[in-house]
Formats: structure tokens, sequence, C-alpha cells
């Protein structure tokens, strides 16, 4: 190639990422990542302190989730209304819909089991104030193969976790991921 091209090729920043894939293996994706989910369930974690941007990460996975077809819902703590019950809210504002309940266990007779039925990927917010977290998270991954995508503190401000449950999901996320 001649010299003065390839340079001009190096520097244009487009020519550093590999071009976009065609339209039909976009579609492809999104078929595999309903083929995947038809197997198995998944759970991910998301924790650290308070004002890490764990929420906004959490929206962000949910937003992507979405984007590749699939169908989403979130759930938070009734016990966090900081910013109300009816959205999950970052301290910088941003915010998706959500159901606040009290415990994990009542959340699908809250929303109705054939609604609980037709959702892949749930999302849940604060998920350190639910007892039930590890229980919930097992069932709908292992038994319902829901994906699932938790945001939630790594310790209270002693730096303490209090709740068995939660320390297990938390320590045992990767031995349930790709059940
Ligand atoms: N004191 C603050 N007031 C307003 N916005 C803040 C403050 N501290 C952090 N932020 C913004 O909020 C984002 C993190 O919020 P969020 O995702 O809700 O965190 P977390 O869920 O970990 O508490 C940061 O990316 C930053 O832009
Ligand atoms: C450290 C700490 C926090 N909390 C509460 C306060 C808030 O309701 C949430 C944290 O929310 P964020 O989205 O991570 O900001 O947890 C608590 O009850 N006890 C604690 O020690």
């Amino acid at each position: 190639m001649e010299k003065g091209k390839r340079d001009r090729e190096i520097s244009n920043p487009l020519f550093s990422f590999p071009p976009p894939p065609p339209p039909s293996l976009l579609l492809m994706d999104v078929a595999a990542v309903r083929l995947r989910s038809s197997f198995h369930g998944e759970v991910h974690v998301i924790i650290g302190p308070m004002f890490a941007g764990k929420t906004t990460a959490l929206l962000r996975r949910i937003q992507s989730e979405r984007d590749n077809g699939r169908s989403v819902v979130m759930v938070k703590s009734s016990k966090d209304s900081r910013y109300g019950l009816d959205c999950v809210v970052t301290h910088d504002g941003k915010k998706m819909p959500c159901f606040a309940v009290p415990n994990l266990s009542t959340f699908r007779a809250h929303i109705g089991h054939e609604t609980y039925n037709k959702f892949d990927v749930i999302g849940i917010d604060e998920g350190q104030f639910f007892e039930d977290l590890y229980d919930f998270c097992c069932e709908a991954a292992d038994i319902d193969k829901k994906t699932i995508i938790i945001a939630g503190l790594d310790g209270d401000y002693m730096r303490y976790y209090s709740s068995k449950s939660k320390h297990n999901l938390y320590n045992s996320s990767k031995l349930i991921t790709f059940c």
C-alpha cells in the first residue's frame, strides 16, 4: 500500500476499530441471547459503597438487555423511599420505573404470576435490604431461568455484613451464574 495512504488510515480513529457487524450478525446476537437464556438463568451482582455508581451501572445493564430484545422488570426495596417508590433513581437523577416491595418472596404475587413469567430479566436495586435475596435469586435463576442483575452495598457503614443470606449470594454469585 502507498505509504501516505497507510499513514492516513492508521491516524484515522475509524480504522483503529473493527467495522460494525452486518445487520444479520446483530440479529444473530439477539437470537443467541434468547437461546442462551432459554437454557439457564444467570445472577450478576454489582456491589460497592454508597455513591459508587451501582444504580447507574444497573440501569445501563437493564437498558442494554432491553435493547437486545429481552423483557425487563425492575424492583427495589420499599425501605429506600429517598427518591419515591415508583422508580429506581440514581443520585444524579437518571431513573427507570420499578415495583417497590418489602421483600422478594412476595414479588411474584405482587405483579401476578402471568406477568412474572413474561419477564426475561429482573433488575434488583438496593439488594442489601432484602433478607430473602439469596432464596429468591436461586429460584428465579435455577428454576425460572431468569437473568437477575442486582445492585447493592458491599457492607454497612461499619464495613460489616449483617445478613448471612446476602453474604452467601455475594460470595457464591459465580457459582450460581450459568447454572
Ligand atoms: N452528592 C452527589 N450529588 C449528586 N450526584 C452525585 C453525588 N455523588 C455522586 N453523584 C453522581 O451520582 C452517580 C452515582 O449515583 P448512583 O449510580 O445512584 O450510585 P450508587 O447506586 O452507587 O449509590 C455518580 O456517577 C455521580 O455522577
Ligand atoms: C452505608 C449504609 C447505607 N444504608 C442505606 C442508605 C441508603 O438507603 C442505602 C444505600 O443506597 P445507595 O444507593 O448505595 O446510595 O443504604 C444503611 O441503611 N446503612 C448503612 O450502613
